[in-house]
């Protein structure tokens, strides 16, 4: 697993009280890696010896963990001003964990994100992967997990983790989270266990799957929500997973076309519904986009006219909710013997993460029943 393990005895009879030979600067997870080795060695041939830390890419994209406000009461009205490199400075006990290389590859508030710059992070992630044990990036947390669901749907990383990490807190602000965030993400980054769970995000103390976080509050430090629960928590920068490595059920990998450096994907729009909706609204938007994803009410709902106008357009039309728990299913959207040749249940999936897979679909050239595939067959819907 590790490239700069090296083997230094061939005997060890007794696993549980073997000796391993540690550098005093290493990580406390170390002995786990050399541990596991050797019960794989069926306790009679193998141990290790450390001799370099796990290294660790680091890219940076901007965020509030990058901001700075003008006094330190103040929580909101920031602008980013940090690099990656001051982030890093406000950490200097990190060296003890890992060997750190990093990259700006923007500075940017995450509402900013465009496609540039989520391809910037695709590629960054995915030209480390080889060479790197972890990569962390740092991001706003407002479409953090946008960024994430993308990243987890188009990468395979194999083993290696990719931790999303950000701040609800300027860094300037008292007690900022910034730095204690950006620091577990690096340890979980660097952990063995952590291996095998594809994106994660650190905020809080707290551990979540990239693909299933959303944020529910838009100021609290403990601002992501899992309803499918947290993967595990830091207690005295400690990593306690609950779980064993798991990656998230189903989810559907594809795979990037990218012609020269040029990156372009379908344009998919979200239209939030509400009493009165009207259905020239749909009307409207359906000429500029190559899919609409309708954040429904309850699990589907929309006035039966809107529903009319969907199934007469020749595009795609995912139902999604506005509600942040449930899902919407099949039989919402295909309602009254309809067949509903252009329209998809979003199932468990939020509206922004709809769009994502929707344009991911689109991209592929899938055909509708493609489409309908991946949302029904892997989602629930
Ligand atoms: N807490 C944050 O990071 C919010 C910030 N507006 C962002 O998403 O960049």
């Amino acid at each position: 697993m590790r490239k700069d393990l090296v083997e230094i005895t061939t005997i060890c009879p007794d696993v549980e009280n073997s000796q391993f030979v540690v550098q005093s600067n290493c990580p406390e997870t170390i002995p786990e890696i050399l541990k596991s080795q050797s019960v794989a060695a069926n306790g009679n041939s193998t141990s290790y010896q450390q001799c370099s830390l796990p290294r660790i890419k680091i890219l940076g994209t901007g965020g509030t963990i990058a901001s700075k406000a003008v006094d330190s009461s103040q929580t909101a009205d920031y602008h980013v001003d940090l690099t990656i490199q001051d982030l890093l400075d406000a950490i200097p006990d990190i060296s003890k964990v890992c060997d750190i290389e990093y990259e700006q590859l923007c500075n940017v508030d995450s509402k900013d994100i465009d496609q540039d710059i989520l391809y910037k992070i695709y590629k960054g992630i995915s030209e480390s992967l080889q060479t790197f044990d972890g990569i962390v990036i740092t991001h706003g947390t407002d479409t953090l997990s946008e960024t994430a669901f993308f990243i987890e749907s188009t990468v395979d990383a194999g083993d290696v983790p990719i931790v999303f990490v950000g701040s609800m807190r300027p860094s300037t602000s008292i007690s900022a989270d910034g730095p204690m965030n950006l620091y577990q993400a690096i340890c979980i980054a660097s952990n063995p266990k952590s291996r095998g769970r594809s994106v994660l995000v650190s905020l809080n103390d707290q551990i979540s799957s990239g693909y299933y976080i959303t944020k529910t509050n838009a100021n609290s430090l403990d601002s992501f929500n899992v309803r499918q629960g947290y993967l595990g928590n830091f207690v005295n920068n400690e990593i306690h997973y609950y779980y064993p490595p798991v990656k998230p059920q189903g989810c559907h990998k594809f795979k990037l076309r990218i012609i020269g450096d040029t990156f372009k994907l379908p344009e998919v729009c979200i239209l939030y519904a509400h009493q009165a909706f009207p259905p020239s609204i749909v009307n409207l938007v359906a000429d500029k986009y190559d899919g609409i994803v309708l954040a429904t009410m309850g699990a589907g709902s929309l006035p039966e006219e809107v529903n009319r106008t969907c199934l007469k357009l020749n595009l795609p039309i995912v139902y999604s909710k506005r509600s942040m728990d449930g899902m919407v299913p099949i039989a919402n959207v295909r309602k009254n013997g309809s067949n509903g040749h252009n329209v998809i249940a979003s199932g468990y999936l939020s509206p922004e993460k709809s769009r994502i897979l929707l344009q991911l679909c689109l991209a592929g050239n899938y055909s509708m029943e493609e489409v309908k595939h991946v949302f029904t067959g892997v989602y629930g819907g």
